[in-house]
C-alpha cells in the first residue's frame, strides 16, 4: 500500500533523508520515529506528493507517484503536524470547502461530521478558524480529513495538541479503521503510543532508517521497552545521562 525505495531528499548540499526503503501493508499501523531533525515530516511530504524526493521511487495504492500524483492525493488523507486551516473561514465552511474539492457523497459526509464532532466535542464549527486554539484546529483538521474516510492516512505527530479524551478517541479510532483495512503511517514522539498502537516500527536517525520491524523483531528477544530500545538505537542513551549529571 505504501512503498518507498531508496528514497532521497537533499536541501542543497545537506541529505535530509538517504537513501531509504519502506514497505507498509493495507491495514497496518506505522509508526515512524527518530529524533527532531531526524527526517520524518521531509518523509511524509515526500509520501503524501507535497515535496519532490530528489531521487527514488515512491508507490501508494500501487500507484506510481510521478505518474498518479493527483489519484493518490484523491485517496489519501493528510493531517500535517501543524493545522492549516484558512483563517477567514468558519469551521463549517472549511470543511464544505474540503468537500467540495474531494466531491464526496455529501450526504455521507454530513452524518459522519456529525458523529467525529460528537466524538471530538466539536461544537465550533460556527466559530471562525482565526478565533480558534491550536488544539480546537487539530480536531477539525482531523475531522476534514477522516470525514472522507480516506484509504491511506498520515499524521504527523497527532496527538500534540489534543486534551486527553480527544487523544485517546483518535487513538481508537485510528486501531478501528486499521481493522477495517485503513492503512496508516504515523509520526510520534509519544513511545508509548507507538509501543501500544503500531503493528510496526521504524526508527530514522540523521536521515537513514536505523531499525525496522514489529516491536518483538526490535526487542529482539530482550525485555526492553520502546523507550530503552530508542535511546539505545539512537545512541541518546550516554548522553542523557551525562547532561543530567552535570545539571
Ligand atoms: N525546506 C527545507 N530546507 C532546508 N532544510 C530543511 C527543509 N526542511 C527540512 N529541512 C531539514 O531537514 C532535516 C529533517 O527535517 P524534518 O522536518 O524532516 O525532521 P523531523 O524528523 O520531522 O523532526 P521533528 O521531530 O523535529 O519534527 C532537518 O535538519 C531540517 O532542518
Amino acid at each position: 500500500m505504501i512503498k518507498a525505495r531508496n528514497l532521497t531528499k537533499k536541501f542543497g548540499s545537506f541529505v535530509a533523508v538517504d537513501n531509504i526503503d519502506l514497505t507498509v501493508e493495507k491495514g497496518k499501523i506505522f509508526g515512524f520515529l527518530g529524533p527532531n531533525g531526524a527526517g520524518k515530516t521531509t518523509t511524509i511530504r515526500m509520501l503524501t506528493g507535497s515535496l519532490r524526493p530528489t531521487s527514488g521511487e515512491i508507490e501508494i495504492l500501487g500507484l506510481n507517484m510521478k505518474t498518479h500524483e493527483l489519484e493518490v492525493k484523491r485517496r489519501i488523507g493528510v493531517v500535517p503536524d501543524e493545522p492549516r486551516v484558512y483563517d477567514h473561514l468558519k469551521g463549517y465552511e472549511y470543511l464544505e470547502f474540503v468537500m467540495d474539492i474531494y466531491r464526496v457523497n455529501e450526504k455521507e459526509v454530513k452524518e459522519r461530521i456529525q458523529e467525529l464532532s460528537a466524538a471530538f466535542g466539536v461544537n465550533y464549527l460556527f466559530k471562525q478558524v482565526s478565533d480558534m486554539s491550536h488544539g480546537m484546529k487539530q480536531k477539525l483538521m482531523l475531522i476534514s480529513v477522516l470525514m472522507r474516510k480516506p484509504e491511506v492516512i498520515f499524521l504527523d505527530e497527532p496527538t500534540v495538541g489534543l486534551d486527553a479524551k480527544s487523544a485517546k478517541i483518535l487513538k481508537e479510532l485510528l486501531k478501528k479503521y486499521a481493522s477495517q483495512g485503513t492503512t496508516i503511517f504515523l509520526t510520534t514522539h509519544i513511545l508509548e503510543i507507538a509501543e501500544k498502537m503500531c503493528d510496526e516500527i521504524a526508527i530514522i536517525d540523521k536521515g537513514k532508517i536505523i531499525a525496522q520491524g514489529t516491536m518483538e523483531t526490535l526487542r529482539n528477544g530482550e525485555n526492553k521497552s520502546l523507550e530503552d530500545l530508542f535511546l539505545e538505537l539512537t545512541a541518546q542513551e550516554e548522553d542523557i545521562k551525562n547532561i543530567v549529571e552535570m545539571l
